[in-house]
């Protein structure tokens, strides 16, 4: 690529915008030209108004950028990557749309809108092609593409090689998600510290239906929701990052064990993603060790992008049971939007 792309990040002090500016410093194409957030913010220097959350030092580009508005006047960039609460992106994600960009959002607020894609580019790249019908509709020059629910996210994943092979009919789904997935400050030390909180408003929900839409078929100008129903339980769990889901899946086709963990260590990279810098490859590490996957030990896997699944067996009640681990802030997030941003690069959408 002869010169960067130029890039903003929306609402870049929070957890999910600081982890963008991380993976975004040296990224091999793309370049951040701006950094925006509330007006809390404005005005300040990066470095002022964003209390740094991880472990690697915030990057020298990045201490001195102003925090500008979240508006697009003013803003000379391809790509907005958005790390806004739902209810702001509601309004804000579409002016940057109009203003010709590509929207890449960690936002649940379009996600079920039946003409934007909820990418995860190692199982539904093809999902991209939702987007001339959308600039069409809604008569924008740019687009808004999702990432799904961090929860979403490893699990169905982990579901395209089972339906591919196996198919599914019913999923039942447990979660236990990391305090970083409520945002900064997030969950107060009191109510999870040596506590679990079996609540997380908005999530169950999502978690039931993302994974039919993304497991859906494109037709015409629509995605034909995958033919399965998923039931799920969340918990609020005391460990910083990395989202766990232990699935029990009904199956279409009678399988043991074995045969599940052939397909997932078998499922490659479709074509439309070899060569994305963030693609994680291979996209699922199976785990043999009866104790893993383990948030601390196993969520950086493949810096972050990696879902790793472990514990495949009978389910007495269903089929089969597994536990999948995916890291909520880079995939399930800021990684997840990269590889997206990547993907519509590759494939023309962004020029
Ligand atoms: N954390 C996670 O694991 C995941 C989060 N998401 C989604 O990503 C988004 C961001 O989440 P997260 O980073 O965790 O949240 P945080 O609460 O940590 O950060 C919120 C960010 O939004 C900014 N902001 C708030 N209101 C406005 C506004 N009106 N205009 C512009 N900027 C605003 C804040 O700026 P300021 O600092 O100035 O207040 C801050 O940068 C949410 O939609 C969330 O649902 C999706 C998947 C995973
Ligand atoms: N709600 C998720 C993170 C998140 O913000 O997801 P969503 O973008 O679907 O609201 C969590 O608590 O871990």
């Amino acid at each position: 690529m002869a010169s960067k792309i130029p890039v903003v990040v929306l609402a870049a002090t929070g957890s999910v915008g600081q982890r963008f500016v991380q993976l975004l410093d040296q990224h091999p194409w793309f370049e951040v030209v701006a950094l925006t957030a509330s007006e809390r913010s404005e005005g300040k220097t990066y470095q002022e108004a964003c209390n740094w959350l991880l472990s690697t030092p915030m990057p020298d580009w990045a201490r001195s950028m102003p925090v500008l508005p979240t508006h697009p006047t003013g803003i000379q960039a391809k790509i907005a990557f958005s790390a806004l609460p739902a209810s702001s992106a509601k309004d804000i994600e579409p002016e940057f749309a109009r203003a010709g960009m590509a929207v890449c959002s960690n936002a649940a607020a379009y996600r079920r809108e039946p003409d934007v894609p909820i990418l995860l580019p190692e199982i539904n790249a093809e999902h991209i092609h939702l987007i001339p019908a959308q600039r069409k509709n809604r008569g924008w020059d740019g687009f808004i593409t999702t990432n799904p629910n961090c929860s979403s996210t490893g699990m169905t994943i982990a579901l395209r090689p089972i339906l591919d092979q196996f198919g599914v009919k019913r999923v039942f789904v447990t979660t236990l998600q990391a305090i970083s997935g409520a945002g900064y400050p997030g969950v107060a030390s009191m109510d999870i510290l040596d506590n679990v909180v079996p609540y997380i408003g908005g999530e169950e929900e999502k978690i039931e239906w993302e994974p039919r839409k993304m497991l859906g078929k494109v037709q015409g100008d629509q995605i034909a929701l995958a033919d399965f129903r998923v039931s799920a339980q969340v918990n609020r769990v005391p460990v910083v990052d990395g989202h766990l889901v232990c699935l029990s899946m009904e199956l279409e086709k009678k399988t043991s064990p074995d045969e599940v963990i052939q397909a997932l260590r078998a499922y490659q990279l479709p074509e439309l993603c070899q060569g994305l810098p963030s693609a994680p490859q291979p996209p699922i590490v199976v785990m043999d060790e009866p104790n893993r996957p383990q948030p601390r030990l196993d969520r950086m896997r493949g810096d972050g992008m990696t879902t790793t699944v472990g514990r495949v067996r009978v389910d007495p009640l269903l089929d089969i049971k597994m536990v999948v681990l995916s890291h909520n802030t880079i995939r399930g997030a800021a990684g997840g939007s990269l590889m997206n941003a990547e993907l519509l690069v590759k494939t023309g959408f962004v020029k």
